[in-house]
């Protein structure tokens, strides 16, 4: 769970898709990342989570090679990644923040454009062309010059443009900053689609619920640091997986926190006038016990309210900062 150095395997990495060992880089006094190590295998999608200023467009900049490393190293399918390495590249799409599209030419011509650059031609070209528009929604809108495009449906052209060559590994880095919510979502219905394919996925956000929702593992970083990485549920175990019960309502919450206290699911009961806070293992197992316990001993309740730790909380508990200043 806590972070350690990953060592290249025997294979060179190849069970992994990428493999990165101890990362540094520094700008001046700043050291922006700081030691971070992960791996990604085929079909996983990895979020790196974190703030902005966080260190996760430096960490993905050197893992597409387009950033040196002061020290550590990044091996994509076994290569050795670095700003002058050509053959790791081909199996990368990366994404970037910024755009990088014709805004004169369509989509279609766009996307035949970055085609042939990256080596696509005659009915190879087309039809991943006309893949390529298919998966990001933008078959309707293929004619006519992108500067009319919404900025999610630039967004979503840009992320095209990174899978035409069927990358073995995506890198999408805050695709959904500044995109509208219909965009959005048809982003990370494509990303979905694509590790359902068998596509490694590197996904960074700012958003927790994008993360929560596409990534199998999740490195939450901070500082240049990844605090911690694991699965979701993983993760929030680091919180001590308690859950919160607001139960509000009129008569005697001293006795009623009293007797749940008795219970063995409730672990803290604080009562105030009209409402008691509890924290509780397993809320959802526990809540009909709670409820009928506090309406037994002198409650008359009018709300139930469950709350459970999710990645904010994680973010709070191992930081003590919240995960959007
Ligand atoms: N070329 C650079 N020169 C100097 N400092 C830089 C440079 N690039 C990044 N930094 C600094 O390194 C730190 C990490 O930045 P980085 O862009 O990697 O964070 P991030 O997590 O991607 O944030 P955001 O969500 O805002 O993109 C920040 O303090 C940033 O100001």
């Amino acid at each position: 769970m806590t972070q350690t150095a990953v060592q290249p395997t025997a294979t060179g990495g190849q069970e992994f898709v990428l493999v990165v060992d101890s990362l540094v880089r520094r700008f001046g006094d700043l050291t922006a990342v700081d030691g971070v190590s992960f791996t990604v295998a085929p079909g996983e999608t990895y979020g790196l989570l974190g703030p902005n200023g966080a260190g996760k467009t430096t960490t993905i900049s050197m893992v597409a090679g387009l950033l040196e490393a002061d020290e550590g190293s990044v091996t994509v399918m076994g290569q050795q990644m670095g700003p002058k390495k050509v053959a790791p590249k081909r199996h990368l799409g990366l994404v970037p923040q910024d755009l990088a599209i014709y805004p004169d030419l369509s989509a279609r011509e766009n996307l035949n454009f970055f085609g042939k650059l990256q080596g696509l031609t005659g009915g190879e070209l087309k039809s991943r062309v006309g893949q390529v528009l298919e998966l990001t929604g933008l078959t309707d809108r293929a004619k006519g010059p992108t500067k009319d495009f919404s900025g999610g449906m630039k967004r979503r052209l840009n992320i095209g443009i990174g899978l035409l060559h069927k990358p073995t590994l995506l890198i999408l880095d805050e695709p959904t900053v500044g995109v509208d919510p219909q965009s959005r979502n048809a982003i990370l219905e494509s990303v979905e689609a694509l590790a359902d394919e068998g596509m490694a996925v590197i996904y960074t956000t700012h958003y927790m619920e994008e993360a929560e929702r596409l990534c199998d593992r999740i490195g939450i970083i901070d500082s240049g640091t990844l605090q911690a990485e694991g699965t979701r549920d993983e993760l929030i175990r680091l919180t001590g997986g308690v859950d919160n019960i607001e139960l509000s309502g009129s008569g005697d919450t001293t006795t009623a926190a009293e007797a749940l206290l008795r219970l063995d699911s409730v672990a803290q009961a604080n009562p105030e006038r009209g409402h008691l806070q509890l924290t509780v293992h397993d809320a959802p197992t526990a809540v009909a016990q709670i409820v009928t316990t506090a309406t037994s001993s002198g409650m008359q309740l009018s709300d139930v309210q469950i709350s459970r730790p999710n990645l904010e909380s994680v973010f709070l508990h191992l930081t003590g900062k919240a995960l959007r200043d």
